[in-house]
């Protein structure tokens, strides 16, 4: 049982630890919206691991002719090509990019946590794409006032971590997303990390990696609004 547990974790780190050189030549096209929306934590892991990233920018009145909606999967963006691979879906793009630059834990168990927490991420993310986009007006209040509860959680997941990371000692594809929200949140409500030292110290210390901090301090990065309709 010993023997097969090891040899497993063998092959998983054979799949998941491949040089990050390895892949250099790796070319991402991203088609999406002018919005950093679904797609500001793919950036940053990409530029973090100083990756290049051609955008292929789709306006709305190009979007609402219909042909390109047509052509995906889904029927939406983003849509993430690499090589010969066509992506729908953020969550599953991030995944991607996690197993090619490691960013997806060290074992099996590391990445099943890093599953976990991203899917939490996603969770609030729905939470606030929903309270932007059908009741800024009505609800924003409401939904400040509730985060505490939504943040407490990784809060302390962070509070317990040697590594300052979610879940093991290397950044994963969870932390840029989680990053991203933090910081939509930061837009949404400046104080909303004040009761919570751990991911206030998460967030500057991501934020000060010399590459993602490029890429914030980037024009073209910084001009993009986070929502669609305008909404922050
Ligand atoms: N689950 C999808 C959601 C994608 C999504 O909601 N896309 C929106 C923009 S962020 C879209 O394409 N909206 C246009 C439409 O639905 O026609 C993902 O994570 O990629």
């Amino acid at each position: 049982m010993t023997l097969l547990w090891s040899s497993l974790r063998t092959v998983w780190k054979t799949q998941l630890s491949v040089p990050t050189q390895f892949y250099t030549m790796s070319s991402y096209t991203l088609t999406y919206f002018p919005v950093k929306g679904r797609c500001g934590a793919l950036k940053m892991m990409l530029a973090d691991n100083g990756q290049q990233l051609k955008e292929n920018l789709v306006s709305i009145e190009d979007w609402m002719k219909g042909d390109l909606k047509g052509s995906c999967l889904f029927g939406q963006l983003p849509k993430l090509e690499d090589g010969d691979l066509v992506l729908y879906q953020s969550n599953a793009m991030l995944r991607h990019l996690g197993r090619k630059h490691d960013a997806y834990g060290k074992t099996v168990c590391e990445a099943s946590r890093i599953d976990m927490m991203n899917d939490s991420v996603e969770d609030l993310r729905l939470k606030y794409i929903k309270m932007i986009y059908q009741e800024y007006d009505t609800g924003k209040e409401a939904y400040c006032k509730d985060l505490p509860n939504h943040l407490k959680p990784f809060e302390c997941i962070l509070s317990k971590s040697k590594s300052g990371f979610l879940v093991g000692e290397k950044i994963s594809f969870a932390d840029y997303n989680l990053f991203d929200l933090l910081l939509n949140h930061k837009t949404l409500c400046s104080t909303c990390l004040d009761s919570f030292p751990a991911l206030k110290s998460y967030v500057d210390k991501i934020a000060a990696r010399p590459k993602v901090k490029a890429l914030l301090e980037c024009e073209s990065f910084k001009k993009l609004p986070i929502n669609g309709n305008g909404k922050q």
